[in-house]
């Protein structure tokens, strides 16, 4: 049996109490090993790690090395390609077809874009006027904030850790990593390729365990962490930043979404068609831009619906390894009562399935996993749950509206605002909309097309901050200003 251990001073270690839990495959049910929980002592341990060799090696290094052997990361995650594949595949139960040409090659890029950002980015300075007449230079200097918490979760588990790691170390910071319970591997993968790249002892820690009363509390009430950075549920969010409040500690948020997909009459319909099938379905709608709630414009409203059937039901449900497989299993079985709750709800609160709405068959061997059918509704009240929660699964309600003032409306009706699509042909109606949008990242006529030198994350309670290009460097660093007077 496989034994998930932390990892602390670049070496994997057990945990001192000897707690472990299992780490199960949602294809099939199966454990797939058994992963260390970390206690006080070792997050203690690892946050220790990080402090010191903020004062070692890496704190002395110049930008450019830094640079480098980042860079020698992403190729380590590159040449081990397969191997990041099979265990995020194990871990998620997602289909290698979609991680690998998403989850994995983003796990390199998310090093490379911000070691070569970090090389290039230039700092403000202002000249000033002086009473003597002989003026001041202000100049901002950037220095790496210390230790960062990174916590994140199992939808999308090397490319969202990596995406907080990468710019963390770019900017200099050591990082205690605390992985989703669900997702332990690819994080320790990661802890190999640092070491052979080169990484120093103690910059890149992984302690396992869960969240409350766990391995993720004891990080955020660990008094020598300098920020948190959180991918996770907002609910979630909610409880890092008051721990994280005490010692006056930053955060960086990105909760969860209920995202509006807009469909305006004068679309291209295959374009909104295909983009909204992966909006909706794609990772088994474990992605939180993914849209849950999906408006469209009356005169087009029943083709719309019949043609997401179609699409929906044409999705191939079937193992990681299966080439034809497009849609894999939920995360857990525990995921899975709670998205199928929801599917309970939707036929209390009286919606029309249009598709879906239970577990498909599956063979015996792939019995025992977290499977789940694609589902589509119409016709449930806007105040319905299911229309107003995050469900978190493969699922969306359709419903028709008439005027571009009722759509907007409706998209902004709830309390989060991370993602919105919007389909339109008209230039003019998309630039309008985007506008009026309440959410951090608009899209038009395509959906998680993504440059990593944009700003990322969620408005109202879809989270706190911005992350990604310049906007991560804001985060991960200081700045601090220098006034010399001439
Ligand atoms: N905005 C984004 O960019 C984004 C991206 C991906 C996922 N999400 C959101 O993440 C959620 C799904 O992920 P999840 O179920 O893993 O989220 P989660 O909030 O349950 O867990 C996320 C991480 O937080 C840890 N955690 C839980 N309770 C904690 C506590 N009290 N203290 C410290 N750590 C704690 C977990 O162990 C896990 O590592 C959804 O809501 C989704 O929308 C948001
Ligand atoms: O599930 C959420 C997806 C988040 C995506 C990113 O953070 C990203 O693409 O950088």
């Amino acid at each position: 049996m496989k034994e998930i251990k932390h990892y602390i001073n670049g070496e994997f270690v057990g945990s001192a109490s000897g707690r472990t839990f299992e780490d199960i495959n949602p294809a099939n049910g199966q454990v797939i090993g058994r992963v260390h929980e970390a206690g006080r002592a070792e997050v203690d341990a690892a946050v220790k790690a990080a402090r010191a060799a903020l004062k070692g090696p890496w704190g002395k290094m110049t930008v450019v090395e830094r640079a480098e052997i980042l860079h020698r990361v992403a190729d380590g995650i590159t040449a081990r390609f397969d191997e990041f594949l099979e265990a995020e595949c194990l871990d998620t139960g997602k289909p290698k077809s979609l991680a690998s040409h998403i989850d994995i090659p983003r796990g390199a890029a998310n090093f490379k874009v911000f070691a070569d950002l970090l090389k290039n980015v230039a700092n403000e300075a202002f000249e000033m006027a002086t009473p003597d007449g002989a003026g001041a230079l202000n100049y901002g200097v950037r220095r790496p904030k210390g230790v960062i918490g990174v916590i994140s979760p199992w939808n999308l588990p090397l490319l969202l850790m990596t995406w907080k790691v990468g710019p963390a170390l770019a900017c200099g910071n050591c990082v205690v990593v605390k992985p989703s319970e669900e997702t332990p591997l690819t994080a320790n993968l990661l802890g190999e390729v640092m070491q052979a790249a080169g990484v120093p002892a103690g910059v890149y820690n992984v302690v396992h365990g869960f969240g409350g009363d766990s391995a993720g509390a004891f990080l955020t009430e660990h008094a020598d962490v300098d920020a948190y950075t959180f991918t996770g549920e907002t609910g979630t969010g909610e409880t890092i930043m008051r721990a994280a409040a005490k010692g006056v500690r930053q955060v960086s948020l990105e909760l969860g979404g209920k995202n509006a997909g807009i469909v305006f009459a004068d679309c291209d319909m295959d374009k909104a068609i295909e983009g909204t099938l992966r909006s909706a379905f794609a990772n088994c709608g474990q992605v939180c831009l993914g849209t849950e709630r999906v408006y469209v414009e009356r005169p087009i409203f029943d083709e719309f619906v019949a043609r997401l059937k179609a699409g929906a039901e044409n999705l191939v449900i079937g193992p990681p390894d299966d080439a034809s497989s497009n849609f894999g299993p939920l995360v857990s079985l525990k995921h899975r009562e709670k998205v199928l709750s929801y599917y309970q709800q939707a036929l209390d609160d009286g919606a029309s399935v249009i598709t879906g709405g239970g577990v498909p068959d599956m063979p015996a061997h792939l019995a025992g996993g977290a499977w789940v059918q694609p589902t589509i509704w119409t016709g449930l009240a806007d105040d319905s749950a299911v229309v107003t929660e995050e469900i978190f699964g493969p699922c969306c309600h359709i419903r028709p509206f008439d005027s571009e003032e009722e759509a907007i409306e409706l998209a902004n009706s709830l309390p989060y605002g991370l993602a919105s699509a919007i389909w339109t042909e008209n230039s003019s109606r998309a630039h309008r909309v985007a506008g009026q949008i309440e959410a951090g990242i608009v899209w038009v006529n395509s959906w998680f097309l993504r440059d990593l030198r944009t700003a990322f994350g969620g408005s109202k309670q879809s989270g706190i901050g911005r992350e990604g290009g310049v906007h991560s460097l804001e985060f991960y660093t200081e700045l601090k200003n220098v006034c010399i007077k001439l």
